[in-house]
């Protein structure tokens, strides 16, 4: 049995990670350590956000390094089938078949998931309740507005009650309402696993997150928690430009929050360090 990367039978554990698609390195040698709570994945378009989350869902085998999920390899098939079952996984973009019911596209999940047939019925519903669409439980899902197909896709990651949650831009398209009670459920949802959220949004993270991991061209540019970047925004110069284009912002509906700050100042200096580092 190979050894392994830590002692720990919960989160996520990385060592070494890297992910190249064809000349592209996605993520290079990163190194996570990641509990129960729920983590906010900031990064500019093109960090390396997806390509880790793939990684981390199974989905995507990683190029190099070693990745322990739940305290299991996820290199050896009977671990990673044992890790599929445990965890939650919207992706960025996610596809149904056009004829399911919502309570049927959830309980294939389900029965994906190897759920006991007798607990699916229930969990089917508690998840749809869980996004609030109980009223929709018997529409086509291709009947329903863009915002509501997104929580169906929040419904099935979390109907097998996931240890391990993998949300990739959940909030994309849910309006500022639902956004407000999703953020409430993700803390809920991190009191028991670990869940793991990437984002645009700052607000995602300042209210719902409690630990930042920054990803910047497929490194690791900042781990700490929501406080300390907030913090670390009230000493940044707000007149400062930042790490570069507007691109790099995070979208926030106050542009010079602290949070926001936060997150150019430690772009900033990864960016100042790696180039150092050139030199
Ligand atoms: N299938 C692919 N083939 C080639 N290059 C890819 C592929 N998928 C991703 N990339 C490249 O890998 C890098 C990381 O992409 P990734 O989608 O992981 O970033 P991201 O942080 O999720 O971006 P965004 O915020 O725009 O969703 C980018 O340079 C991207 O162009």
């Amino acid at each position: 049995m190979s050894a392994r990367i830590g002692a720990a039978t919960s989160g996520v554990r990385v060592a070494g990670l890297t992910v190249r698609h064809r000349r592209t390195v996605a993520l290079d040698a990163v190194e996570l350590d990641l509990d129960t709570g729920v983590h906010g994945l900031l990064g500019p378009n093109g960090a390396g956000k997806t390509s880790l989350i793939r990684v981390l869902a199974t989905v995507a085998p990683p190029t190099e390094g070693r990745i322990e999920l739940l305290g299991l390899d996820i290199s050896a098939h009977q671990e990673r089938t044992e890790v599929r079952r445990r965890l939650g996984y919207l992706p960025q973009e996610f596809g149904y078949y056009p004829g399911f019911t919502v309570r049927e596209f959830v309980s294939y999940v389900a029965w994906l998931k190897e759920m006991p047939a007798h607990s699916v019925p229930r969990a089917v519903e508690r998840a749809v309740e869980r996004v609030g669409l109980a009223g929709r439980l018997d529409a086509k899902v291709k009947t329903l507005s863009g915002g509501m197909a997104r929580r169906v896709g929040i419904a099935q990651a979390l109907v097998n009650e996931p240890d391990l949650l993998l949300l990739d831009e959940p909030t994309a398209g849910l309006d500022p309402e639902q956004r407000v009670e999703f953020r409430a459920l993700l803390r809920e949802l991190g009191a028991t696993s670990t869940v793991i959220v990437s984002t645009h949004l700052v607000e995602d993270v300042a209210v719902a997150c409690g630990q930042v991991t920054l990803i910047d061209s497929g490194r690791v540019a900042y781990r700490g928690t929501t406080a300390s970047l907030t913090e670390l925004g009230g000493t940044a110069d707000p007149t400062a430009s930042g790490a570069g284009s507007p691109a790099d912002s995070p979208q926030t509906s106050s542009p010079s929050s602290p949070i926001e700050r936060g997150y150019t100042a430690a772009l900033r200096a990864h960016r100042d360090a790696v180039t150092r580092g050139k030199q």
